[in-house]
C-alpha cells in the first residue's frame, strides 16, 4: 500500500541529504528511514561508526537507498552537489556537549553558526527544502528563575513553561561561556528564519529537549577519549557500569525532561514527510510529561542499572561536584526546561509516549550489553604506565 501523509496524499520517494548522519539523532533517523519509507539518504559526516550496521553487507533490504559521504562541512566543495542533488536537506552537524562551550567556545561557535551558513545558503540559492536542528538552549533560563525562591509566581506555568512563538530567550553574561552555543544557535535559527521571510527558503527548525537513548554519545576510555566528559546519560552510564558514584553537578537541583529517542524521531518523520504541515515552523520536541531534578535521574538511573545489570548499586550512589571542578570557568545552566507541545500537536498531530522509567530501562540493558564486558575488561587491564 503507498504511503500517505496526514492529509492523505500519497509520499513520493525522496532524496534526504543529511549532514550530520552519523551522530546520535542521525543514526536513528537514517535506521528509521531505511526500515520504514522508500527514501534515498545522501548521509553525511566525519565518521559512521554508529551507522555501520545500515552501510554493509551489501544484501541488507535497503540496499543502495544509503549512501556514506566522509566529507568535513567546514572545507569541501562536494557539500553543494550533495545539496543540488536532493529534494530535503537535514542539518544535524554540530558539536553539542556542554564540556565544549565554556572550554572551546571558537569552535562550539564556528561548529554551531559558521559551518551552517553554506548549507543554508545552498538550500536558499537552489529551493531546496531545509530541516535545521537547533536546540531548547535557545531558551536559555526561565523567567521563573529570577523570582525570589520562595515566590508562589514560580508556581505559576507562565513563568516556566517554554513556548516556540512567545517566550523570551535568557542568556547569561558574555563572560558565561556556556551561553556561546545557546546563543550561536539562536543567530543561525534567526537567519534561516531571515531567508524564509526575505528570499522564501522553505525550512523547519527543530529544538530538541534532551532526545536520551542508545548510541547517545561516548563512554569515556571505550569508545571516546578517557579525559572526555559527555551528555549526562552518559557520564551516568559511564559511573554505574564501573560501579564509581554519579556526579551531581551543584547539588543536581537543575531540571529536565527527557523524551526517548525513538519517540522524537517519529516527529522528525512527520516533518519530513508533511512539509506543507511542517514548513515556516519552529517545533519544541520533547516530553512534558518526563520531568526530573538531575538528582532524581541519578536515583533513577541507579535503581534502573541494579534491575537490568542484576549488581546491587554501590553503597555511596552519588556525590556532589561544583560546576567549576567539573566543566571548568564558564560554566551557567538552564534551571528547569518544559516543552509547550501546542504547536506540534496543531501541525503533526505528535504526542511522547515513553515514561522515563522505560526509556531508562530499555537505554541502560543497551548500555550494559554493549559496554559491561569492554569495562571489566579495561579495569583489569594493569595501567600502561
Ligand atoms: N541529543 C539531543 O538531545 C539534542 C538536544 C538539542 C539539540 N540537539 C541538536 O541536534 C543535532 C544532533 O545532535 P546529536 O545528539 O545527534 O549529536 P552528535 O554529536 O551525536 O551528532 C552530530 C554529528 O555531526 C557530525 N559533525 C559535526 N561537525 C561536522 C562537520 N564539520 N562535518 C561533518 N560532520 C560533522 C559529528 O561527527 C556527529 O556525528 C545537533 O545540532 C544538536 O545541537 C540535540
Ligand atoms: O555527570 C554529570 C553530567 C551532567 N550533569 C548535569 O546534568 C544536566 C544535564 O546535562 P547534559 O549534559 O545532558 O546537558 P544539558 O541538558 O545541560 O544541555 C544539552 O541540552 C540540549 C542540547 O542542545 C545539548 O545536547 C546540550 O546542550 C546539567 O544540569 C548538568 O550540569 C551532572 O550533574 N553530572
Amino acid at each position: 500500500m503507498a504511503r500517505v501523509d496526514l492529509d492523505g496524499n500519497v509520499i513520493n520517494p525522496m532524496t534526504i541529504c543529511m549532514i550530520g548522519a552519523g551522530g546520535f539523532i542521525g543514526s536513528h533517523l537514517c535506521e528509521k528511514l531505511m526500515s520504514e519509507t522508500p527514501h534515498t539518504v545522501l548521509a553525511v559526516d566525519v565518521y559512521n561508526d554508529k551507522i555501520k550496521h545500515l552501510l554493509e553487507p551489501d544484501s541488507l533490504p535497503w540496499n543502495g537507498r544509503i549512501q556514506f559521504h566522509r566529507l568535513n562541512i567546514k572545507n569541501d566543495s562536494r557539500l553543494e552537489g550533495l545539496i543540488k542533488c536532493s529534494d530535503l536537506t537535514i542539518n544535524l552537524a554540530a558539536i553539542c556537549t556542554p564540556a565544549d562551550y565554556n572550554t572551546r567556545p571558537l569552535d562550539t561557535i564556528y561548529s554551531n553558526f559558521i559551518d551552517a551558513l553554506p548549507v543554508v545558503k545552498y538550500c536558499s540559492e537552489n529551493n531546496k527544502r531545509l530541516i535545521h536542528f537547533s536546540t531548547c538552549e535557545v531558551y536559555g533560563k526561565t523567567i521563573g528563575s529570577f523570582l525570589p525562591k520562595d515566590s508562589p509566581l514560580r508556581q505559576d506555568p507562565a513563568y516556566y513553561i517554554l513556548k516556540e512563538d512567545t517566550s523570551p530567550c535568557i542568556f547569561g553574561s558574555v563572560e558565561k561561556q556556556r551561553w556561546s552555543y545557546a546563543c550561536a544557535k539562536q543567530l543561525i535559527e534567526r537567519l534561516i528564519y531571515a531567508e524564509g521571510a526575505e528570499n522564501g527558503l522553505e525550512f523547519t527548525i527543530v529544538r530538541p529537549f534532551n532526545w536520551i537513548g542508545p548510541r547517545m554519545d561516548f563512554i569515556p576510555g571505550i569508545d571516546g577519549p578517557s579525559e572526555g566528559v559527555p551528555r549526562v546519560l552518559a557520564c551516568f552510564s559511564n559511573n554505574l557500569l564501573r560501579r564509581e558514584p554519579l556526579k551531581l553537578v551543584d547539588g543536581g537541583e537543575s531540571q529536565r525532561t527527557f523524551i526517548y529517542i525513538k519517540d522524537a524521531i517519529e516527529a522528525v518523520l512527520l516533518m519530513i514527510e508533511n512539509p506543507a504541515r511542517a514548513s515556516g515552523h519552529i517545533f519544541n520536541v520533547g516530553n512534558p510529561n518526563n520531568e526530573v531534578t538531575v538528582r532524581q535521574l541519578a536515583e533513577m538511573m541507579t535503581q534502573v542499572y541494579s534491575k537490568v545489570s542484576g549488581e546491587d548499586s554501590i553503597e555511596t550512589p552519588t556525590i556532589d561536584v561544583s560546576s567549576k571542578e567539573f566543566y571548568g570557568e564558564g560554566y551557567d545552566d538552564s534551571d528547569k526546561r518544559i516543552p509547550d507541545m501546542t504547536i506540534i500537536n496543531k501541525q503533526l498531530g505528535w504526542n511522547p509516549k515513553t515514561s522515563l522509567w522505560d526509556l531508562l530501562e530499555s537505554t541502560l540493558t543497551y548500555q550494559h550489553r554493549t559496554y559491561a564486558e569492554a569495562i571489566k575488561q579495561a579495569i583489569a587491564k594493569p595501567s600502561a604506565n
